[in-house]
Order: C-alpha cells, then structure tokens, then sequence
C-alpha cells in the first residue's frame, strides 16, 4: 500500500492511502497504543455517510469511539465550535486518555485537529480526510486551527497527527463543485514541486470522483518532505506551502466564510502570485499558461467577481502570517516547480495583482 512516513522524531507517522481503508480504521489505529475511548468528530454531510462504518470498525478493535457532528461547511472552523465540541467531549466522559479521529474534509481536519490539540492540553488525534483538499494537502502536516472574523486560521496550533488514513473511494460521494475545487492544493504542489506533475494532473478527468492512491501519495510525499524541513514554517520552507495563499486567503475571508470553496479561492491567488512571479521574477508567461490552463480544467475561477472589493481583500490579506514585523513574505516561483519567498513584492504590487484577476 503507498505509505508516505513523516519523519519529525518523536511525532512521526505514517499516512497509509488505499482503497477501502475506512473499514480498516479500528485494526490500524490498534498499532498506535492509544486508549480505548474516542471522539470521532465529523461534519453533517460527511457522518450520515461514514461515521457508521468508521465508528463499527472502531467497536470492532475494542474501541469506544462517540460521535459528533458539526453542520458541513467552513462557517464550522470557528472558535464556538471548539468551545461546543470541547463541552460535548467533557460530558461524554472524555479525558486526558481520549484521542479524536477526523472524519470529513479540510474544514474537519483543521477543526477536530484543533479541538485535539487544546483538549485537556491536548490528546492524540488521528485524520481520515475524505475530500481532494484533505487526501492532497490538510491532513498531513499539524495545521490546526479555526478562522477570526478577520482572517482566515488565525487561531491555531500545530498539533501533528498520529496517523493518516486515506481512502480515495470517498472521493465518490462528493458533489461535483466540491470535488473540483481540491485539484488546486495539487496544482500548488506540482507548481513549486513537481513540473512533472503539471503534465500528469492535465490528463486526469475532472469528473473521475477519484483519484489513484499513487497520485494522493505523490502530493502528500511533496508535503511530507516540506514538513520535515520546516514543521513550525521559521526557516521559510514551509512558506512555499503558502503558493497562491496570500491573496486567496484574503480574497476567501472577504465574502462570508464558505461562500467561496478553499480551492476556489486558491485558484485566483494561484493566478496572482504568477503575475507577481511573471513581474518580480521573469517567470515565463508560458509556464503560466499551464498553470492556468490546469485551473481552468477543473472549472476553477479564474476571474475575481467585481463585488468582491480590493480594498477589503488586502485589509484581509494583511493580517495574514506571512505580514509580520512590517515585513511582506511572499512565496513566487523561480521556475515551474520549484519557488522561494521573496522580499521584493510590495503591497502596490499585490493591488495591482489583485486588479489585474478582474
Ligand atoms: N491544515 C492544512 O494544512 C490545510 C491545508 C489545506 C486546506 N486547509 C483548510 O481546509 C479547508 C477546506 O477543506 P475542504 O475543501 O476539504 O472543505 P470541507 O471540509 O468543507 O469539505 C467540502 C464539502 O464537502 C463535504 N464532504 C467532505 N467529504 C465528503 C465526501 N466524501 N462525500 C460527500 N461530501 C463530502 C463537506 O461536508 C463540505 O460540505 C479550509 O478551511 C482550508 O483552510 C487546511
Ligand atoms: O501546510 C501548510 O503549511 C500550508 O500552507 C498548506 C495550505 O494549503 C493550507 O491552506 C494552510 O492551512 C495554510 O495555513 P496558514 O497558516 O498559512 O493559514
Ligand atoms: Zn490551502
């Protein structure tokens, strides 16, 4: 089975990616040496689909698993869902023996990651990710956290998980939009990793609803070795992760939190942050258009809506963590798979950027 290891000495872990792992959860999860009882927490569309099975599996080994359910949605990665579920948990009887298992996508992942990492001064916690987003990029690597009002994951910690288990065959139940969206964390990583895998996303079908274990694998590897580098993102690797982020985060926290998919809110940064690699770098134009053309392959805007105010996009923007000290950290591509973060790029720049998606 493809088996990516990250290796961050004594919080590493494996993430297994195969068809049908969902029923394997409580055997696999039984090498961890965790206690018996858990939490899983899921979201209102992803439970009535898995939580059964993922909860039988559980049972299966011994486990005592409870489930809670948050409504699906980004509007769910808040601070009044972690107090919820943190009382929920309390009242099931949870305690400093509990570990969390992640049931959905990324907003789950971020949110029960979260509620892991603080719970009783944090518990272990395990990530089943069910959505491209979450097979490609946010289950692996200890982002937690939850969005403020006035940005996006502005209250986090890292918390890694203690393993990953990915089963492309959930992939099949999300609705079209949903399962589009998600490409864009992979375009990110064949953009400042892997020029090999422009080509290889380009021939993948955009209506599949799946996607081969190898390619899930390939991405979280990517990610992986990021990572291992750069866990807390001090010493600027992990920044690279962040392709596209800036302006898109500023861009997803400008209309009501959901409105805009994560992906599709990448995809528009994607395209800016090439305009700025293109001026402040002499990225090639034409290695843009591949780029491009990949977003526009899987239906993602390419196009900001002219409701969507600048101004409010950049106040957004600026509260974002790569703003520190009075400093811009912007991550641009030096040459189609690989990127740096680079001082030059001023906050006219990132305007003008951000008019030229218009
Ligand atoms: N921690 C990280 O490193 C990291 C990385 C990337 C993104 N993120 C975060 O992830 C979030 C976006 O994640 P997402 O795009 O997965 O969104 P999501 O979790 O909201 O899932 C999208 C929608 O699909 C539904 N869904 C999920 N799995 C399903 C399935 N198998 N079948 C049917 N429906 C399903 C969900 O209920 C939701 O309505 C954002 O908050 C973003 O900031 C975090
Ligand atoms: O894991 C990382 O590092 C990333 O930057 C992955 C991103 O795809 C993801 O959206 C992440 O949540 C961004 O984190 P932030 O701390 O920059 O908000
Ligand atoms: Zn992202």
């Amino acid at each position: 089975m493809p088996t990516v290891h990250v290796d961050l000495a004594d919080r590493s872990y494996d993430i297994l990616v195969e068809d049908g792992l969902l029923d394997q959860t409580g055997e696999l999860i039984s090498q961890l040496g965790l206690k018996k009882k858990c939490a899983i927490i899921s979201d209102s569309n992803v439970a009535p689909l898995y939580a059964d099975r993922v909860e039988k599996s559980l049972r299966a080994a011994g486990y005592e698993p409870s489930v809670h359910v948050v409504p699906a949605g980004e509007a769910s990665k808040s601070m009044t869902q972690v107090s919820g579920l943190c009382s929920e948990l309390i009242q099931q009887g949870h305690d400093r023996a509990s570990f969390v298992v992640a049931l959905g996508g990324g907003v789950v992942g971020d949110l029960a990651g979260f509620v892991a990492a603080i719970f009783y001064r944090g518990i272990p916690f395990v990530q089943i990710p069910t959505t491209i987003v979450s097979q490609v990029d946010s289950s692996a690597g200890g982002k937690t956290g939850v969005n403020a009002a006035e940005g996006k994951n502005l209250i986090g910690a890292f918390h890694q998980p203690k393993m990953v288990i990915v089963d492309p065959l959930t992939l099949q139940t999300l609705a079209g939009r949903e399962y589009r969206e998600g490409f864009a964390e992979a375009i990110k990583h064949a953009a400042i990793r892997d020029a090999k895998m422009v080509v290889d996303l380009s021939q993948l079908d955009p209506a599949a609803k799946y996607v081969e274990p190898d390619l899930l694998a390939r991405n979280l590897a990517i990610k992986a070795r990021v990572v291992e580098e750069d866990e807390r993102e001090t010493a600027g690797t992990r920044a690279l992760l962040n392709f596209g982020h800036t302006i898109g985060h500023g861009i997803e926290a400008s209309v009501p939190y959901g409105e805009m998919l994560h992906g599709e809110a990448i995809s528009l940064g994607t395209i800016a942050a090439l305009r700025l690699s293109e001026k402040i770098n002499g990225f090639p134009a034409a290695d843009s258009q591949k780029i491009i053309d990949l977003l526009e392959q899987f239906q993602l805007p390419l196009k900001l809506a002219d409701s969507i105010d600048s101004e409010t996009i950049v106040a957004k923007l600026q509260r974002d963590k790569k703003f520190s000290g009075g400093e811009i950290n912007f991550v641009l591509l030096t040459k189609l798979g690989a990127a740096e973060v680079s001082k030059k790029v001023t906050i006219e720049d990132i305007r003008e950027a951000i008019e030229a998606l218009r």
